[in-house]
């Protein structure tokens, strides 16, 4: 194919100058796309083709008018793309286009949708800098949102630590810092936990130098070092500041500020536990089901986001939480005030947004209106809370003392005095003003509408003047103004009428006196479009620049929205204040799990552990209620650690520095990996994390595999959580076995959860009780499930004769010898296997092979503190190889 030249050669011109993926560029009234940028949009977003000749060869090419441009920008966007905006401009008749900006998923400012809309950054040590391994390396994060203008910053030890932080914030576009990108397997895992796009911008934007420029630069010199955010946080700062200034959204300046953390401020969430705990979205990914949605009644859509916020980030800092707790108190304790503060709430805008749309220059003058009746909400928020006795006197008092008040009543006056009601929806054609705002304006606007008067009196003078009936004045885009008579009384206008067009049952006439008043109004017009479009621009500039303001009385009001629903829930469920401590114990009365209850009628439960008791082994038959005695357990200790109540009668809950969890492994089946290689990972993982204040739930370790590797690993594992970390634990297995070790272990205790067996019906009591159950009614389930009847049969046999025997022998094939075969028999009292003949037990002589227990003793030995994950993996691999060629 010959080189394209002329629009098309432009086209692929400045496409091969940007990475983005689709290159929309104006030409006239038209954003065009060409070649293959066309056939990907006509595809996506159903957009006609057409062809485009250029030198000689043919072009595919499509279009959208210049003012429908956005929305098929968000489609595009939302699909997955990166579109680059190239912008046509005209200097004394030469024509040249540019790119001006790239929107991607994490820029993409004008969005529909109320979650946050995070862009992160990571960089890890040893990238551009010096030293860090792989494995056990430092990361700094970033994490901005240009919707709302929030910047977290942090540092973290450790990939797994890494990727957790990516999941909580879960961001639509990653920039992975050179190193990272350049290691596969890592990339691969940041895009499967977040479903972010990965972008690429220039590795130098990481260096050192530059990306610690860029940050200083913005935020203020010594910003990071007294917030305490190290090297690796400002690196990832600067990459992601950078990236948004040259994508070109122009929302820079409304990332007022850094918000660093730190490790120490939150609980300890892994992704796996945030997902077991279904807290934003179900195992099976729906939002439905979660505890945010149970929670949920927030009034305002950054409400929703604090909230969602809040209960991936627990907190471990007494302050904060005594301070929600009093502010959740008394508004459980005020209906009337609560209520009313909700109502008020109502009428709330998303300020955040709000600010950054002013700084990015996209905001109109509705926008501007919705600024001004938000930041009204807040002396009515003041007012509401004031007139409420239990409200008046709790912290709330102090939340909405945070931001300026004064300054946002000055903005607020400043606005309503200076906008209409209902403004138009451009800014470039006047009317948005009210009088009085501007004098040269009010002086503009006297003379537009004096010019304007002539023409509205128009048609009456006319009528009166010349005698003549059905007299209409109007205007259009080709004419202009004109004098429009009916046919029946047109022969009667006067000589200086000219007649401009005839049409059906009129004529249109003009006159020199109407042409010179028109050329007086348009240029009126003109003139008071300029005028206005400049004051505008001036006000929503004076907007932008209080962004710090907006954004403090945008959070304010979301929380409390969030405070407000907490509130809400814990009345209409019947929750109640938990008391927090520093010491390490937990005593809960009547708990509840909080989404169960909302769908069964729920059976409480306690649950007690402190220094006497870490460690609690749970059993119970299948579908008794363990899973959920565990979650609800966990969720409890969440929820006061949000500052929320709680649903129990009475809890005590000592406060933790991380929650994890092991519970089956949904998701990661659907993805096609091992599930016990999963399990061992997120048990590595906990073993390796878990502090003696940490909480660690753990549903049927070591289920995955064979039986003896099964209780072997959750064996060492109880030994190991009870006797080095300390931590305190729910433990629920199969594993009867595993409830001796309560007489072994100090701190271990057995709890059930009852069920009732009676003529071989099984009535789940779903009530916990102390010491350990001896059965499973696992058969119940299967033959509930539907299990063939002989097989259900043959286990209850089964089992009746390990009842009565603790021994049992596998069956083999019934060959032709018939003998049976070999069989072997697994004695439960010493955990030994034996040669069975014939179907009669021999002498239980160990039947372990040489190489099985040289693999049992190494597995003995194994320091699982002091063995890196991966090279238990390896050793776990190996075993299983060795037991394979068996
Ligand atoms: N305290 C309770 N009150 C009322 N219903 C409950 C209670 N606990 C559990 N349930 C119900 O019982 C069902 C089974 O509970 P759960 O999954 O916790 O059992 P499980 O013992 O962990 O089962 P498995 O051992 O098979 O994994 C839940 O879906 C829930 O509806």
């Amino acid at each position: 194919m010959t080189e394209a030249t002329g629009i098309v050669g432009e086209f692929l011109g400045l496409k091969a100058e940007t990475d983005a993926d689709v290159l929309a560029m104006q030409c006239g009234d038209f954003y065009e796309f060409f070649a293959d940028d066309a056939e990907l949009v006509a595809d996506e977003l159903d957009l006609k083709v057409s062809q485009k000749s250029s030198h000689g060869s043919s072009y595919p090419m499509a279009g959208v008018p210049v003012d429908d441009l956005t929305p098929y920008l968000k489609a595009l966007v939302e699909r997955g793309y990166t579109v680059a905006v190239a912008e046509q401009h005209e200097d004394g008749g030469d024509i040249h286009r540019e790119i001006e900006r790239v929107v991607t998923p994490g820029t993409l400012l004008d969005v529909a949708r109320v979650d946050a809309q995070y862009l992160a950054a990571v960089v890890r040590a040893g990238d551009g800098g010096t030293g860090g391994d792989a494995d056990d390396t430092t990361y700094g994060l970033a994490f901005a949102d240009v919707t709302t203008g929030r910047f977290h910053v942090t540092t973290v030890e450790g990939t797994a630590a890494a990727l957790t932080e990516l999941y909580r914030f879960s961001p639509v576009e990653v920039l992975p810092g050179p190193g990272i990108r350049d290691d596969g397997a890592l990339c691969d895992r940041i895009e499967e936990r977040t479903g972010a796009r990965l972008s690429l911008p220039d590795a130098s934007s990481f260096a050192p130098g530059q990306a610690g420029h860029v940050a200083r630069d913005h935020f203020g010199d010594d910003t990071f070092e007294t917030l305490g955010v190290g090297d690796l946080g400002v690196r990832a700062a600067g990459a992601v500041l950078a990236y948004v200034d040259e994508t070109g959204t122009g929302v820079l300046a409304s990332m007022t500020r850094v918000q660093p953390y730190h490790g120490g401020e939150h609980v300890e969430l892994d992704a796996t536990t945030q997902r077991n705990l279904e807290l934003t979205e179900t195992m099976h990914g729906d939002r439905a089901g979660s505890l945010f949605a149970t929670v949920d009644h927030t009034v305002t859509s950054p409400g929703g986001r604090l909230l969602k916020e809040w209960l991936q980030r627990p907190r471990r800092d007494r302050d904060t939480l005594d301070e929600r707790q009093a502010s959740v108190a008394a508004f459980t304790a005020g209906a009337l005030g609560r209520e009313e503060v909700r109502d008020t709430l109502d009428a709330a805008y998303d300020l955040e947004r709000l600010a950054s749309r002013a700084v990015g220059g996209s905001a109109d003058a509705t926008d501007l209106l919705r600024v001004r009746d938000t930041l009204g909400v807040l002396p009515e928020l003041v007012e509401a809370i004031e007139a409420s006795p239990q409200l008046a006197d709790s912290p709330l008092s102090g939340i909405l003392s945070r931001p300026d008040r004064e300054a946002a009543a000055a903005l607020r006056d400043e606005l309503a005095d200076a906008l209409v009601e209902d403004p138009p929806k451009t800014t470039t054609q006047g009317g948005l003003f009210k009088p009085g705002y501007d004098d040269e304006l009010d002086e503009l606007r006297e003379r537009h509408e004096a010019a304007q008067a002539y023409f509205d009196e128009l048609a009456d003078r006319v009528k009166r003047e010349h005698g003549l009936s059905h007299v209409t004045v109007d205007r259009n885009k080709t004419d202009g103004y004109y004098v429009q008579v009916g046919k029946s009384a047109a022969d009667g206008v006067p000589e200086h009428f000219e007649h401009v067009k005839t049409l059906k049952n009129s004529k249109r006439f003009r006159t020199d006196e109407l042409a010179e008043k028109e050329r007086e109004l348009f240029r009126l017009e003109e003139q008071r479009g300029e005028l206005e479009a400049r004051l505008f621009d001036e006000l929503r500039d004076r907007v932008a620049a209080r962004a710090e303001l907006l954004q403090d009385v945008g959070r304010t009001v979301a929380e409390v929205d969030v405070l407000a629903s907490l509130a809400t829930h814990a009345v209409s469920n019947d929750w109640n204040r938990p008391e927090l401590t520093d010491e390490r114990a937990l005593d809960v009365t009547a708990g509840r799990h909080p989404v169960v209850e909302q769908t069964v009628e729920f059976v409480p439960n306690d649950c007690h552990l402190d220094d006497e008791r870490t460690f609690t082994v749970v059993t119970g038959p299948n579908m008794s209620g363990k899973s959920t005695y565990m979650r609800q357990t966990a969720l409890i200790v969440l929820l006061a650690q949000v500052g929320s109540f709680v649903p129990a009668r009475e809890a005590t809950v000592g406060l933790v520095d991380g929650i994890y969890t092991r519970v089956g492994a949904l998701d990661e089946l659907a993805q096609g990996r091992s599930t016990f290689m999963v399990e061992m990972q997120e048990l590595s993982n906990i073993l390796h994390s878990a502090t003696e204040d940490s909480l660690v739930i753990l549903d049927e370790v070591g289920r995955g595999t064979a039986t003896y590797d099964g209780i072997s690993i959750a064996w060492a594992a109880v030994e190991y959580l009870h006797n080095e970390i300390r931590a305190k634990t729910l433990f629920a297995t199969h594993y009867h076995e595993l409830t001796g070790l309560a007489e072994h272990l100090e701190r271990v205790q057995n709890v059930h959860v009852a069920a009732d067996e009676r003529d071989g019906d099984v009535t789940f009591l779903r009530t916990v009780r102390e010491g350990p159950t001896d059965r499973s009614y696992g058969i119940h389930v299967a033959d509930l499930a539907g299990v063939p009847e002989p097989v259900v049969d043959r286990a209850r046999d089964v089992l009746d004769r390990l009842r009565q025997e603790k021994a049992i022998e596998a069956r083999g094939s019934s060959g032709g010898d018939g003998g049976g075969g070999q069989q072997v028999v697994f004695d439960l009292d010493s955990g030994t296997m034996a040669t069975a003949d014939g179907g009669r037990e021999t002498e239980h002589e160990p039947a372990i092979d040489p190489e099985t227990e040289a693999i049992l003793d190494e597995l003995d030995e194994v320091d699982v503190d002091r063995t890196s994950p991966v090279e238990l993996m390896q050793r776990v691999q190996e075993w299983q190889e060795r037991l394979d060629r068996e």
